[in-house]
C-alpha cells in the first residue's frame, strides 16, 4: 500500500487550518490505521516466494546469480574498455539516484561487479529487480 512520506505529510498538516479539512483528516485511511502521519514512510517488502519464482528467472538466465548466504543477487560484466565500463556505471548511478536504489559495485578497468540487495527491508525487493532489468538494458 502506498503511503505518503513523512515530509509529505508534514506539508499537507502545515496548509491544513480549516476545522473541517482537520475533520476530514481524522476520518481519513491515516486515523483508521491508528497511525499518525509522522509514523508513515514508504514499507519496501521482501520478495514473496511467488515473486522469486517468477521474477528471479529472467535473470538468472541473462547471467544474475544468488549470492550466497545473503538474499542478493550478483552479476559480472565486462567491457571493451575503462571507458565504456564508466559510461555505463555512469547511466546506471544516474537511474540510481532517480530511483533512490543503489548498487553495491566494484569497478577494475573494464570489469564491474554487481550486487544488489535492499538494504530498507534486508533481502531482495521489486527494487532490485527493477534494478537488475535496467543495468541488463544498459549493458547490452
Ligand atoms: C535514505 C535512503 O532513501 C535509503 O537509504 C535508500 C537509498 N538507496 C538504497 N539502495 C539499496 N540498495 N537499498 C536500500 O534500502 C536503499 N535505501
Amino acid at each position: 500500500m502506498l503511503v505518503a512520506s513523512t515530509s509529505h505529510m508534514r506539508y499537507f498538516l502545515s496548509r491544513v487550518k480549516s476545522p473541517i479539512a482537520n475533520e476530514v483528516w481524522s476520518k481519513t485511511c491515516f486515523a483508521s490505521i491508528h497511525c499518525t502521519p509522522v509514523q508513515f514512510k514508504k514499507i519496501i517488502m521482501k520478495l514473496t516466494e511467488e515473486q522469486r519464482a517468477s521474477l528471479l528467472n529472467p535473470l538468472k538466465a541473462a547471467g544474475w546469480t544468488m549470492v550466497e548466504n545473503r538474499d542478493a543477487i550478483y552479476k559480472e560484466f565486462l567491457f571493451k574498455d575503462f571507458n565504456e565500463a564508466f559510461g555505463f556505471m555512469s547511466r546506471v548511478a544516474l537511474q540510481a539516484e532517480k530511483s533512490n536504489h543503489h548498487p553495491e559495485w566494484f569497478n577494475v578497468y573494464n570489469k564491474v561487479q554487481i550486487t544488489l540487495s535492499t538494504h530498507d527491508c534486508g533481502g531482495l525487493s521489486d527494487r532490485d529487480i527493477k534494478l537488475a532489468t535496467f543495468i541488463d538494458k544498459v549493458a547490452a
